[in-house]
């Protein structure tokens, strides 16, 4: 078959589909909807299976939508794969090469909605095609659906940002009561984390956003302290949460520090009223989540029942969760986001934090007004800004405890500034380079003081037969294993996860210093693969292999209670060793000394975004394994993801 008979002809596409899908390039599931839509519409021209597949095979990288002017000038930066396989997609391509091309033909397929602005009323939301085209962007219709609801919502609850009603006198001394330091108001050095206070204490949405150690928590301890005092805390309902079990241990943790640092704020004892706010759960727990299905028990017909939602790692959230938090959310309520904007977007498709955050840090002359008002701070007021929630954002400046060099290193990887980057490896006490890497040399960091040796020792002593002892000794053990980790960027071969864990697991055998046998050894840390509902585990919790006092090996899991959670091994159908795990997987954790391996070989999915995020999951040591050639590709390297969020804000605004 001549290649131009390919390039027309639906049933040849759905074989070069087949072809692709045998050589692993696509899903099986992207090939099952390309014919499914054909199977809809048996007449289609060939571009509609085409272009089906590779949406489908998109939103499995990350990808909410189809940017067809992105996506057609770059189809490999979006796609990567075997060059051969690349040679042919582009080939293929070029018979419909131009964005245009693709909106008048997929316009005319019935499987297709083409969104026309200039009648908004007669489109959208009634009409059930598979396929959306909105402005330029090809979408599955579920992605579409969630883009337009967040971006609806936000807007709308932007435009009420004033109304609720916070006396400006009244809020003023008690800010400058929480921010004594803060009475600067100068541009250069503005006070940020009270900004962020007074802007979401009468918004209904508010984003705080800012690399670790900017004082996020220190802001949202003090935002609940305000909100305390401004109403009555005995019936206020504040809740916190996260999209991870493990972000939500850590916000209740570090704001539990934060709040008893607090200074007394009128007659509260705050220690007490932020004990009833209770402790922070799932994002999927608060939502109920239905299992097996994509459905939660709340949603706008029911309603949480809170005043104040404030979650921690927004970052995480995926853009189908943010939607369903917002319809479940009630008009009333306040929702404050917590995160880090440079730091990887979520696993499943979308980087919403990423996209409400872009175009913002300016202030329209409302918000100038109020801020000046409590805060006594002057900004410059913006002309309109391209991004309608930008009065609704803040971004946190300065790091309170981040040690300088690893804070320098992290800044210069996310300003892409490669030579800086480098230097500051050199420089640094804290940064140790490993320019020409090897496995032993990894093993022979594991198994030094700064990395597992003093964990493992700790495990080869046992624990007492005495229950309290045998507790502490527990306790030890986990906050021994929190102190290092070893991150990679990949899960399979020799420097991924899978192959790093058998290094060690191969050391600690040979050695001696563990009997590693089996998969459940004592020792063995374990990290939790799926959502288990019905023993209160979430994918990304981790437990720890361990005797109990009469000698019987149990995993032990740090909770919210102060004793860690024991259960059998045999009872965890899914786990893998955790002495190392992906950079993805660490997002929301952070530990002293953190060692990242880069593997050999360049891989697509290494880029600035990974990096950064393992960089900053290090509080005092930071540990590259890495090639200057390898550091310089991930540097250089960005995730974009295509989204039509911002364009749907946009609309949603005008
Ligand atoms: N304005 C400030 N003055 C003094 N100390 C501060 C201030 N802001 C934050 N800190 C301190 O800096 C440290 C880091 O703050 P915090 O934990 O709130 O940062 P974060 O942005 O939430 O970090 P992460 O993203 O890692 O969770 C804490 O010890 C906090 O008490």
């Amino acid at each position: 078959m001549s290649q131009a008979t390919r390039h027309t002809n639906p049933e040849a596409i759905l074989q070069v589909l087949q072809d692709w899908t045998e050589a692993q390039w696509l899903r099986a599931l992207d090939l099952s909807f390309a014919r499914f839509l054909l199977s809809l519409e048996p007449q289609a021209p060939a571009l509609l299976p085409l272009a089906a597949a590779l949406l489908a095979r998109l939103e499995g990288e990350g990808h909410t939508c189809l940017q067809l002017d992105l996506f057609l000038h770059e189809p490999d930066r979006f796609l990567s794969g075997a060059p051969e396989l690349i040679t042919e997609m582009r080939h293929i391509l070029a018979a419909w090469s131009q964005p245009q091309q693709w909106i008048d033909i997929l316009s005319t397929c019935r499987v297709v909605e083409h969104i026309d602005h200039t009648h908004p009323k007669l489109q959208g939301d009634d009409s059930e095609t598979p396929l959306v085209l909105d402005q330029g962007r090809l979408y599955l219709r579920r992605y579409w659906r969630d883009a337009q609801c967040i971006a609806r919502t936000l807007t709308e609850r932007v435009s009420r940002r004033a109304s609720i009603p916070v006396p400006a006198e009244t809020l003023k001394p008690l800010l400058a009561q929480l921010f004594p330091a803060d009475t600067s108001g100068s541009p250069e050095n503005l006070p940020w984390q009270k900004i962020a206070c007074a802007l979401a204490m009468r918004g209904r949405f508010t984003i705080i956003t800012g690399g670790p150690g900017t004082g996020k928590t220190y802001t949202a301890a003090r935002l609940i302290a305000l909100l305390m005092a401004q109403h009555n805390s005995d019936s206020l309902r504040i809740v916190l949460a996260a999209p991870t079990g493990k972000a939500a241990v850590r916000i209740n943790e570090s704001l539990h520090n934060a709040i008893a640092q607090l200074p007394p704020l009128g007659q509260q004892d705050l220690a007490a009223a932020f004990a009833r706010i209770g402790p922070a759960r799932t994002l999927h727990n608060l939502l109920g989540a239905r299992p097996g299905t994509r459905r939660f028990r709340h949603d706008r017909q029911h309603p949480l029942d809170l005043d104040v939602l404030i979650v921690d790692e927004a970052s995480m959230i995926h853009q189908e969760m943010m939607a369903a938090l917002l319809r479940a959310l009630p008009d009333h309520a306040q929702l404050i986001l917590l995160g880090d904007q440079d730091q990887l977007a979520s696993v499943e498709a979308g980087a919403v934090l990423a996209d409400l955050c872009n175009h913002t840090g300016s202030y329209d002359s409302a918000t100038c007004t109020w801020l000046e008002a409590t805060c006594n701070c002057f900004l410059e007021t913006a002309t309109r800004s391209s991004n309608p929630l930008s009065s609704g954002v803040v971004r946190l400046q300065r790091s309170h405890r981040f040690n300088v060099g690893i804070g320098a290193l992290a800044d210069a990887v996310q300003q892409g500034q490669t030579s800086l980057a480098i230097q500051t490896l050199h420089q640094e006490a804290v940064l140790e380079w490993y320019e020409a890497p090897e496995v032993a040399q990894i093993l022979q960091l594991a198994d030094s003081h700064s990395g597992y040796r003093p964990l493992w020792e700790n495990i080869r002593r046992a624990g007492s037969k005495n229950i309290e002892e045998h507790a502490l000794w527990v306790q030890q053990i986990l906050e021994q294993y929190g102190a290092f980790r070893l991150l990679c960027a990949l899960r399979q071969g020799p420097w991924g996860v899978t192959g790093i864990n058998q290094a060690i697991e191969d050391h600690l055998q040979e050695t001696g210093l563990l009997k590693t046998q089996g998969l459940w050894y004592a020792g063995r840390p374990a990290l939790i693969t799926r959502n288990d509902p019905q023993l209160g585990l979430s994918n990304g919790d981790i437990g720890i292999a361990l005797p109990d006092p009469q000698g019987k090996l149990r995993v032990y899991f740090p909770g919210n209670d102060p004793l860690p959670r024991a259960i059998l091994p045999s009872r965890l159908k899914y786990s893998e060793s955790a002495w190392a795990m992906t950079v993805h997987k660490s997002q929301g954790s952070e530990f002293q000394h953190t060692a990242l391996i880069l593997p050999a070989q360049d891989s697509a999915v290494i880029r600035r975004e990974l990096l950064y995020t393992a960089i900053t999951r290090a509080r005092e040591k930071f540990s590259l394994f890495a090639t200057a050639a390898g550091l310089e590709q991930a540097i250089t390297r960005r995730t974009l993801r295509m989204s039509g969020l911002l364009s749907a804000l946009q609309n949603s605004a005008n």
